[in-house]
């Protein structure tokens, strides 16, 4: 899914209307039965005060109050005072018996108990709203508050730091605003409301939808030798969990063979795993050697500083084969950026990025840095977060769709590195192992949250779940095919 910005929503708004032989009004109408749809599903016993402004998003307010009204739900209906309307506003509000107009000084007498609809304004904004607007916002803060499209003052594409309406639940046309994955707006939750917008070819910048599109079907035939072997290299005194995880989640990432190499205290590992350890015992002094069968690599989980010298001589040495950098091998290499290969996958989170690039003032700033740095080195970068972002040397940017805040935990990242190895090391191709990894982990995440709720859930609970999250996704792929080919095992998912 495209996330577009508020130029790309126009043009998208235009190409509908001369595609479909419609009018810009029955976008609005369709926009509004849409909202009906959602906000009485969710609130079925609401009664409902809406602000509405003087562009479309106002007009957006206006049609839904006639529909809810026509539903015969309490509703009242307040317009901001304007010197000028657009024209679906101004032929919404021919439409609506009964309203009443406010103003800033004169501001709405709001039913005690009613759930707000804040529809003052949408992408249309052209710059942040002034202090005046404080006192009405203020007024609903504390409230149930629903945010058509944006949450109005909210900017669609940059930071905010000027009033905006603070909404339990954004309902967004079409696809997600780029303002809603920067953690400083603290956008709670949104849902997408399709309104039937023209698709417009893949853009650069895209929301993770369809992810099960991306999964291969190894054969029936498939033994241990075709499924691809995963290295992880990782661990140090005091920090062996790091690469238990890892390897647990690579042992859950469908690949045939989990190799290990880790320092002289390395615990003992699932069984499944081969071990190879280092004559050091605190930490990884000796580059391990790499067989020709070996698929993919993952480096630096719980490696410590220690583990310098080795990693830049592993770097060294390296076969062209896909390597997942991670942790300590991102501290490392911040202090040797020239050392990062070519082509490399860095999976950092903020804090690690920051220390690549430089401090950001903001989320924005950061994501510039990131896609200039995977351009200009040739790599992918995925920045972990609440939303991750995965850049892409090529210039697209991916954000993920799914997770949750339960996986905050300490773990969590390590169990990531893994399972992207394993799913490399099969021969998936980069530009699809990625989503896919980082999907299907926040999938597993989400599925612990729902079973054991976020705050019981720890990271290793993630890899208690990657299975049903593989099951889910294998099962979206066989009932979204066209024509499927069922092996056994997909008709006992169905
Ligand atoms: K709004």
């Amino acid at each position: 899914m495209n996330i577009l910005n508020k130029e790309q929503l126009r043009a998208t708004d235009q190409h509908t209307i001369q595609v479909q032989g419609i009018r810009s009004w029955d976008l609005m109408e369709r926009a509004a039965r849409e909202l009906l749809k959602a906000i009485t599903r969710e609130f079925p016993h609401g009664e409902f005060s809406i602000l509405c402004g003087p562009g479309n998003n106002g007009g957006d307010g206006l049609a839904l109050g006639r529909m809810l009204k026509e539903k015969g739900i309490n509703t009242q209906v307040f317009l901001l005072e304007s010197p000028k309307y657009s024209e679906d506003n101004l032929e919404n509000q021919k439409l609506l018996e009964e309203f009443e107009v406010f103003n800033l000084e004169k501001l709405p007498e709001l039913w005690p108990d009613s759930i707000i609809i804040d529809a003052l304004y949408g992408f249309g904004l052209r710059t942040g709203l002034g202090i005046e607007w404080k006192a009405l916002f203020e007024k609903i803060e504390g409230r149930t508050c629903l945010a058509i499209d944006l949450p109005s003052g909210l900017l669609a594409d940059e930071l905010t730091t000027s009033p905006y309406v603070k909404a339990d639940i954004v309902y967004t046309f079409h696809c997600p605003k780029k303002a809603f994955f920067a953690p400083e707006h603290g956008i709670e939750s949104f849902e997408i409301i399709d309104i039937g917008l023209e698709k417009v070819g893949d853009g650069n910048y895209q929301y993770l939808a369809d992810v099960h599109l991306l999964l291969n079907q190894p054969s029936r035939f498939a033994h241990k030798g075709t499924l691809g072997q995963a290295l992880l290299v990782g661990g140090s005194k005091g920090m062996t969990g790091a690469i238990d995880l890892a390897t647990k989640a690579a042992l859950r990432g469908g690949c045939g063979i989990v190799k290990v190499y880790g320092p002289g205290c390395t615990p003992d590992l699932p069984s499944e795993a081969l071990v190879q350890r280092d004559i050091n015992l605190e930490y990884i002094k000796q580059t391990p050697t790499i067989d020709a069968k070996t698929t993919a690599i993952g480096i630096g989980m719980g490696m410590s500083h220690n583990g310098q010298e080795a990693l830049l001589e592993f770097l060294s040495v390296l076969p062209p084969i896909p390597l997942v950098l991670d942790a300590d091998a991102l501290n490392i290499l911040a202090k040797h950026p020239e050392k990062i290969p070519t082509g490399a996958i860095l999976t950092p989170h903020p804090k690690e990025l920051d220390r690549i690039v430089g401090t950001s003032k903001s989320s924005f700033e950061r994501w510039e840095k990131a896609e200039k740095l995977a351009k200009k080195k040739g790599i992918y970068l995925i920045v972990k977060g609440a939303n991750t972002h995965i850049f892409f040397p090529d210039g697209k940017i991916l954000v993920n769709s799914s997770g949750n805040y339960g996986m905050a935990k300490g773990g969590s990242g390590d169990i990531l590195t893994g399972l992207l190895t394993a799913i490399l090391a099969q021969g998936y191709p980069i530009e699809k192992a990625l989503p896919l990894g980082v999907y299907l982990h926040g999938l597993a995440g989400d599925i612990a949250a729902e079973t054991l709720g976020h705050d019981a859930m720890n990271a290793g609970d993630i890899l208690t779940f990657l299975p049903d999250a593989w099951k889910l996704l294998r099962r979206r792929a066989c009932t979204t095919s066209k024509y499927p080919r069922r092996s056994t095992e997909q008709r006992e998912l169905l």
